[in-house]
């Protein structure tokens, strides 16, 4: 085991993009409506919304806000890990890897001031296997703009069972009563 590293593996290969991957420019569904990134039912989420690009990449914008504060006035690092670790997830959309992450390693290189929008850029870099390797920014007020966040992971491919194991019941529970609160793609069911 290559524990602790998310450097990418002599072995791992550049898959190409999917064919049944979202469409460049298209918005993904949320995979979960409860989701702490990304689920417009979560009253507490980061609420991201995040665009598929042209290649094995994603882009997504964060509004940060008073309730994401660490220091007075300034975002929570652990927050905006949250937010690397979302759109980083999300590149399984275009893999079609249903993952979750094993390793995570973020960067602070610049405060960010709550009023900011980060614009947030992720990519795939590589697959070995089950693995996935990944990378991305977070940009200050343009995506072009200063990077106050960088991030490096590692995620492994699961089954469904993952969750189903796993998961507390009565969230399992309500996902049998409305099956919409999880996104589906034809016959593809995306991590919840
Ligand atoms: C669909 C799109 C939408 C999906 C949209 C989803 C977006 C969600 C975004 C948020 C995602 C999350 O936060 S997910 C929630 C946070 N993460 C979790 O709860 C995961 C908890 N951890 C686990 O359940 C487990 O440890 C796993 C599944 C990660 C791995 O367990 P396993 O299946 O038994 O596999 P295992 O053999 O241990 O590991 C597989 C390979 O990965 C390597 N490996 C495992 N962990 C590490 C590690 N920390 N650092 C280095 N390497 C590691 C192993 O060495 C091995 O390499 P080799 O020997 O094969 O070479």
């Amino acid at each position: 085991m290559t524990a602790f590293r998310t450097d990418l593996p002599p072995e791992a290969t550049y898959p190409e993009r999917h064919p049944d991957a979202p469409e460049p420019g298209a918005e993904l569904p949320p995979h979960y409506v409860s989701c702490f990134g990304c689920g417009p039912g979560q009253p507490h989420g980061l609420h991201l919304r995040i665009v598929a690009g042209e290649g094995l990449d994603l882009s997504a914008t964060f509004e940060v806000t008073a309730d994401h504060q660490g220091a007075p006035g300034l975002a929570h690092g652990g927050l905006l890990a949250s937010a690397m670790d979302e759109i980083l997830g999300q590149l399984g959309h275009i893999t079609r890897m249903s993952c979750v992450t094993a390793r995570l390693e973020t960067d602070f290189r610049r405060p960010v001031p709550v009023g900011s929008t980060l614009c947030l850029a992720a990519r795939v870099d590589g697959v070995a296997g089950r693995k996935l390797y990944a990378s991305g920014e977070g940009h200050l007020g343009a995506p072009d703009g200063p990077v106050a966040v960088r991030a490096r992971a590692l995620f492994v491919q699961v089954g469904l069972e993952h969750f189903t194991t796993h998961g507390r019941p009565d969230e399992l529970d309500a996902i049998r009563r409305d099956p919409s609160m999880i996104t589906h793609i034809g016959d593809y069911t995306l991590n919840p």
